[in-house]
């Protein structure tokens, strides 16, 4: 696998791994910003059930003191009824909206039992407006204890609602559990102070002693409210610290327990002892409900600030995913240049000097070689590898001077400088390889001799120039009229050599005649435009698996001779006593 394949593969691999791993992040923060979304409405609707789990045990103040009011009291009392009844209508109706318009708890438990309370409120109510109608003397304790116990029973209903509640904001933000446990506590202490309130109402309205059964569930929910007293003030541990909060919780010691206890107390030991109070459920009703406001304010206070709380702890939720998104998305694109940033400077630099050293080894030195960008490493490399290239090609150079000098050394070792054909040492490098080829076959080969005559006077007469010009002239003639496979060389001053590979002894000489004729009949060019004829003798000789070369040049030598002798300007054979005199002498 290539290194840029495999980077490229590697580089995939850790920005996936990467890419979980930040989505695995980011999702816990989205679901714990939208768990904690929820809070805020949650501690809304919780705050509606407090509110509306209060109204309905405050109308019972008004309630009671209905059924104990004297004729003169009645209407008064009737109106602060109406306007009881009318805040739990609102309380609850406010509930159920809210309940209704959520989601999830539309479906829940708690609604339904919005709806059963709402229901129960109107014989409930019919029971009290019944009583409080009747003359004061007809008053029944019976149905007094029945329509009293008849508005209790819905509160149960109504703190479990509270209950389901707590538990939606527990979970939307565990953080304000500790609050919500003081709140809690304080709402139950407002319902227990009004149940004991309530216990008292048959006695005053009948103006009789308590009964024994009275007496004791007035203790049990005075041990309640100790119980829940001591529960508050642990809840309130963390938050006395902060002045407003140890103000309100005084405010509850000071007018409950000191002012609203007293009271209590009072109406507890006139009931035991006499059942003669000189007060009715209504002097209850204006003294002792104003006691417990100093509960509600501490529960709200709580409320108010555990909206903060959970407003703030959105916020943060909310910056702290902002915060994840962001450092993940620039992580994400500072992953993304570092790779780029490797490939680019570090994989890709190394590919390419892989390939310019490939390119170098396999002889292309015409290769482009990029000016680096950096000064690093890999424009060191860069730079070794132009000074390579540069090497290589000095080298490849000298190589091609040297080679041009060995061949044109050879060509002019076997070439006669003065007329290009080739010079007597090469002539017999060929004439052996075609003699040794001719008696390998069988074949037959000739070799013709000829010299200028009377040379020695052309140099006299014209110069030794001109002799030099008669001679390149005599060599191209000569070359002209020979076939391809016939070999020109010259043998030594004025006299030329052929080699006719496959020729006969005849063949040899009638090509022989026809240069002999050729050359008689040419003019030859000197210096100054001059021009003036020659004529040259020819010995031939030709053989068929005879003794050798230098055995056939002598025999043409021979011939040759003889023509000289015998006038020259003709051709002469080996072996023969005449020979063929040329057409011009
Ligand atoms: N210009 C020139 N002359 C040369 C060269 N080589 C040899 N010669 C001359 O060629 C002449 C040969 O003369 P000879 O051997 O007497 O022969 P010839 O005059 O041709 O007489 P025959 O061969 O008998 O016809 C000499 O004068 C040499 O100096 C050369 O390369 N250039």
């Amino acid at each position: 696998m290539s290194l840029n394949r495999l980077f490229r593969l590697i580089s995939i691999a850790l920005l996936l791994l990467f890419l979980a791993f930040a989505v695995s992040l980011v999702w816990t923060e989205w679901n714990s910003y939208r768990n904690g979304a929820n809070s805020v409405p949650a501690l809304r609707t919780f705050r509606l059930a407090l509110v509306a789990l209060e109204k309905l045990s405050a109308e019972r103040g008004p309630a009671n003191a209905f059924m104990g009011a004297s004729a003169s009291q009645r209407e008064a009392v009737a109106d602060k009824l109406k306007n009881a009844r009318a805040e739990t209508d609102a309380a609850l109706a406010a509930l159920r909206q809210a309940l209704q318009s959520h989601p999830r708890l539309r479906q829940s438990w708690s609604l339904d039992k919005v709806k059963t309370v709402q229901q129960a409120l109107e014989p409930a109510r019919a029971a009290i407006d019944r009583i409080g109608r009747q003359p004061e003397a007809e008053r029944n304790n019976v149905y007094v204890l029945s329509a009293v116990g008849g508005m209790v029973d819905m509160i149960p209903l109504m703190i479990r609602v509270a209950s389901e509640l707590s538990s939606e904001v527990d979970h939307a933000d565990p953080e304000l559990r500790e609050g919500l446990a003081a709140i809690r506590a304080a709402a139950s202490l407002r319902e227990y102070a009004g149940q004991v309130g309530s216990r008292f109402t048959p006695a005053l309205i009948a103006h009789r002693k308590l009964t024994q059964d009275e007496v004791i569930e007035i203790g049990r929910l005075y041990g309640r409210i100790e119980l829940l007293r001591g529960l508050l003030n642990t809840q309130m541990a963390s938050y006395v610290q902060r002045p407003e909060f140890a103000r309100a919780l005084e405010l509850v010691d000071k007018q409950y327990f000191d002012n609203g206890f007293q009271f209590l107390d009072f109406l507890l030991q006139t009931g035991v002892a006499s059942g003669d109070y000189g007060l009715t459920s209504v002097d209850l009703f204006r003294f002792y409900v104003p006691q417990m406001k100093s509960i509600t304010d501490l529960r709200d206070l709580l409320l108010d600030d555990m909206m903060e709380q959970a407003e703030r702890h959105n916020r943060r939720a909310r910056n702290y995913l902002l915060l994840v998104i962001a450092v993940t998305v620039v992580a994400c694109l500072f992953f993304q240049v570092l790779m780029v940033l490797i490939r680019r400077r570090v994989v890709q630099p190394l590919v390419l000097a892989t390939d310019l050293v490939s390119g170098l080894v396999e002889g292309r030195l015409d290769q482009e070689i990029p000016q680096p960008r950096y000064e690093d490493e890999i424009s060191a490399m860069m730079r070794a590898l132009k000074v390579l290239r540069q090497r290589m090609r000095e080298r490849n150079s000298l190589a091609r001077e040297r080679e041009a000098l060995i061949t044109q050394l050879q060509t002019s070792s076997n070439t006669d400088f003065l007329t290009g054909v080739l010079n007597r040492r090469a002539f017999f490098t060929h004439g052996q390889q075609q003699m040794t080829v001719a008696k390998r076959y069988g074949r037959e080969l000739a070799v013709v001799l000829f010299d200028i005559d009377h040379f020695k006077q052309i140099n006299d007469s014209y110069g030794h120039q001109a002799g030099d010009a008669i001679l390149r002239g005599v060599a191209q003639s000569v070359s002209q009229l020979l076939r391809k496979v016939d070999v020109l060389a010259r043998y030594g001053g004025e006299e030329f050599i052929i080699l006719l590979p496959e020729s006969s002894l005849l063949q040899a000489a009638a090509a022989s005649e026809k240069l002999r004729a050729a050359l008689a009949a040419g003019e030859f060019e000197i210096d100054g435009g001059r021009r003036i004829r020659v004529t040259a003798s020819f010995g031939v000789a030709a053989e068929n698996g005879g003794p050798g070369l230098e055995h056939l040049i002598k025999q043409a030598d021979i011939a040759l001779y003889r023509a000289k002798k015998l006038g020259r300007n003709r051709v002469e054979l080996a072996g023969e006593e005449e020979g063929v005199e040329g057409a011009g002498t």
